[in-house]
């Protein structure tokens, strides 16, 4: 897109925080009529910092602009308030933070449209564009960030939790989550018996027990792949929806095109894994971008309306190289703490629930802990 073409964002356009991920800040436009909460957060992922500093990407001709990001999946029915803007209102604004391992979204906006884009239909994934924010908005919306930290009873929403976000109008629901890794890691071990996730949650849940502290919710991504969705639904739907919520999910699952796909291209675009592959490879790149997006998925008002349920994909920013060396400390501790091989020292044993491990071990395993 060029510069001419991309709208602007000034000054006194009020923008509210609705949500944060490791790398970005999601913040909604302010609007006069009351929109549904935002997510009802537990807590930050341990690879999420604090929301410091929003990053500054000064466009280079110094025309008093920051080009950024603007995302989304058209969650919240806005209406329009006058606003000083000239983009549109239903959408979202997306904010990197000022970390190593995020890249200027001018150069994630390119990589988006040219290797990310062209692997979906455009209706598969959340449509992203640039904006120009006038410089001071990222002065002001850091200085905002600071005075929540140090005053966070000031906060007007909670801390976000990246794993389900209401997010929808009150007529709809709305459901985000990530699939994660959907199918094996190429370089995990030929006896696995976790998948990259599991081994994940496993290695994961046991530093939490040796903290006391309560551990992680797990479900496996292959689960997916089998059309079962009973674990992740539990983690994603409060009790009081399940009932309903449940079939409907499980109807979107065992019909969606957009997982199946995702897995598809995961596989392809890596079929080597993290400890050989080339870090400027723009293809592992994307992979590793798949094996981490997020997917929403809009359920209707009502079951009758069901066929017009909406998923998309979206946190597509093509991953930075300086991950590089994270994917393959990972992949080496998972391996070698035989977390995919189910052999972990016996103080941090974990069941193993994974669609890879082998029926009847689970108990036996389980009677093994209750016993120790
Ligand atoms: O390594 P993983 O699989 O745990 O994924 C990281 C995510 O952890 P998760 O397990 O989803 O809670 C992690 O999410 P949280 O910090 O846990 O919210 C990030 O998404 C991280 O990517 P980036 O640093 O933002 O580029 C993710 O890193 P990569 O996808 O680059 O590996
Ligand atoms: N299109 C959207 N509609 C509704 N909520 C959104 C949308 N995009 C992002 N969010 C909210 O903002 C949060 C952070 O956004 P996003 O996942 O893009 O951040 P990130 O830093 O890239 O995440 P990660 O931790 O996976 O790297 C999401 O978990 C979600 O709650």
């Amino acid at each position: 897109m060029t510069a001419a073409k991309i709208p602007s964002i000034s000054g006194d356009t009020g923008l509210t925080y609705l949500a944060e991920g490791a790398a970005n800040i999601v913040y909604r436009f302010e609007i006069r009529h009351p929109t549904p909460p935002p997510s009802q957060l537990e807590e930050y992922g341990e690879g999420t910092p604090p929301p410091t500093e929003i990053e500054s990407d000064f466009d280079e001709k110094g025309d008093g602009f920051d080009y950024r990001a603007f995302t989304p999946f058209q969650p919240l029915s806005l209406s329009h308030s006058g606003i000083t803007t000239d983009v549109t209102l239903d959408k979202l604004l997306r904010l990197r933070k000022g970390l190593s391992t995020t890249l200027p979204v001018s150069v994630t906006q390119e990589a988006w449209e040219r290797v990310i884009a062209p692997l979906f239909l455009p209706t598969e994934i959340v449509q992203q564009s640039l904006v120009r924010l006038e410089s001071r908005v990222i002065h002001d919306l850091n200085t905002k960030l600071q005075h929540w930290e140090q005053d966070p009873a000031d906060a007007q929403n909670p801390r976000p939790s990246i794993r389900r976000g209401i997010y929808l109008a009150d007529d709809e629901f709305g459901l985000l989550f990530k699939p994660k890794w959907l199918i094996q890691s190429p370089s995990a071990p030929k006896n696995a018996v976790r998948c990259r996730q599991c081994a994940r949650f496993a290695r994961a849940n046991a530093e939490l027990a040796r903290e006391n502290e309560s551990l992680k919710k797990v479900w496996c991504p292959l689960e997916l792949s089998m059309n079962e969705s009973r674990r992740l639904a539990q983690i994603l739907f409060p009790p009081e929806e399940r009932d309903e919520m449940f079939p409907r999910f499980q109807s979107w699952l065992s019909s969606n095109t957009l997982l199946p796909r995702l897995r598809q291209l995961q596989k392809a675009l890596d079929p080597i894994g993290v400890l050989e592959n080339d870090k400027n490879n723009d293809m592992f790149r994307a992979a590793m971008t798949l094996r981490d997006c997020s997917v929403f998925v809009r359920f209707p008002a009502t079951v009758a309306d069901d066929h017009l349920i909406e998923a998309r994909i979206g946190d597509l920013d093509l991953k930075s190289p300086n991950k590089a060396q994270y994917w393959k400390d990972i992949e080496n501790s998972l391996i070698n703490g035989g977390w995919y091989t189910g052999t972990e020292k016996a103080e941090d044993r974990q069941p193993l629930t994974c669609q890879l491990s082998p029926k009847g071990e689970d108990a036996m395993r389980a009677f093994l802990l209750s016993q120790s």
